[in-house]
């Protein structure tokens, strides 16, 4: 647990942040996620400042870059430190809005360039219309694509807050790193185990762990075509900021966004409870948001839940409500099951 004051700067965040960048190269799934009332910082945190033409993403030297360009960067940086690792990177960004998922990569078929915003649909079979998922070989690459996502984000002016996001934006990155023989010809793993690729109707979103596709045991025979390891997912979530409706002043359609956010991060918090008690079941399919961050919440996956609070007293309702879900959320990591010791 750290605490920042308002004037510490992103670097400093990013510095408590980047060793997960390290556990997502050992394989394990990580989400980093900014929660928060309205107009306290998350998307500030995650993405750095907002400018009138749009979110300010340069990969140029910027002291308020936000985690996500930084963490790109920082694991372009790591991949590149390993080259035999061959690792792919590729990305995904949606938004949950009003419940309904939208995909910000969609291309417009004329241009295919990204810029057609998309629902992204559940079929009657059971079946997911998946978000893009874009191969990309740079952090500059990446952030191109998520400052193309982020101009189709849904925002809107409150009371509170001129740029106010009204979605929670999903950004994940998806690391397949290709498995190597060793001198005998056998796979060589590292300790967290060979995955086998996702099968085709899995959406990369879901994270491995997600898809029963780990497999700690024997490592898969060295054949051709098992050219692929996939290994984990990093989600980097900026959700929609908690709001009392008698402060923002919403009203019609804004309202009915409020009402959508305020129930998917209530869901939210109740996954995160039923982690924490362990139960049996947990509800994920609740709302669309715990059901895509369904790969990232429990299990081994690592959660960083950075909860934006702003100091002034009269918010202090707020703020008693965020470090609520932020108690949460700590009991649900420190529910993860150990392993036993022998009696
Ligand atoms: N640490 C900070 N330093 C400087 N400016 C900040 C900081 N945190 C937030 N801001 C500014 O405060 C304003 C609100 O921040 P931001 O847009 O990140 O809020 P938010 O929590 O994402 O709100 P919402 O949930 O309504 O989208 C922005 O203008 C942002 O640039």
């Amino acid at each position: 647990l750290r605490v920042y004051g308002p004037a510490e700067p992103q670097k400093e965040v990013f510095g408590d942040v980047h060793p997960l960048l390290t556990s997502l190269l050992d394989g394990y799934n990580v989400c980093i996620m900014a929660y928060g009332q309205t107009g306290s910082g998350k998307s500030y945190t995650m993405l750095g400042p907002h400018s009138e033409e749009g979110p300010v993403l340069p990969l140029e030297c910027h002291s308020d870059l936000g985690l996500v360009p930084r963490a790109t960067e920082e694991l372009f940086r790591l991949i590149s430190e390993n080259p035999s690792r061959k690792a792919k990177v590729e990305v995904s960004i949606v938004e949950v809005y009003n419940n309904d998922v939208f995909d910000l990569l969609a291309e417009d078929t004329c241009t295919a360039l990204p810029g057609l915003k998309c629902e992204v649909l559940t079929t009657k079979e059971g079946r997911k219309e998946v978000p893009i998922c874009r191969s990309v070989c740079s952090a500059q690459e990446c952030m191109t694509l998520v400052g193309a996502g982020l101009q189709l984000r849904a925002t809107r002016a409150t009371a509170v807050h001129a740029h106010s996001s009204r979605s929670h934006l999903i950004i994940t990155v998806t690391l397949t790193t290709a498995p190597y023989c060793d001198s005998s010809g056998k796979w060589a793993c590292r300790s967290t185990g060979c995955r086998t690729p996702a099968p085709p109707s899995v959406p990369c979103w879901a994270g491995p762990r997600a898809q029963g596709l780990v497999s700690p045991g024997a490592p898969p025979a060295c054949t051709a075509g098992h050219t692929e390891q996939v290994c984990a997912t990093l989600h980097l979530v900026d959700l929609a900021g908690s709001e009392c409706v008698g402060v923002s002043g919403v009203t019609g359609s804004a309202l009915r966004e409020t009402s959508f956010i305020n129930r998917s991060l209530a869901a939210l918090a109740d996954v995160l409870g039923a982690l924490s008690e362990r139960r049996g079941h947990i509800p994920y399919r609740n709302s669309k948001l715990t059901h895509m961050l369904q790969g990232a919440l429990g299990g081994d996956a690592k959660l960083l839940v950075i909860l934006c609070v702003s100091p002034c007293q009269k918010h202090v309702a707020e703020t008693l409500q965020s470090l609520g879900f932020g108690a949460r959320a700590r009991q649900a990591e420190r529910g993860r099951p150990v392993p036993r010791k022998p009696q």
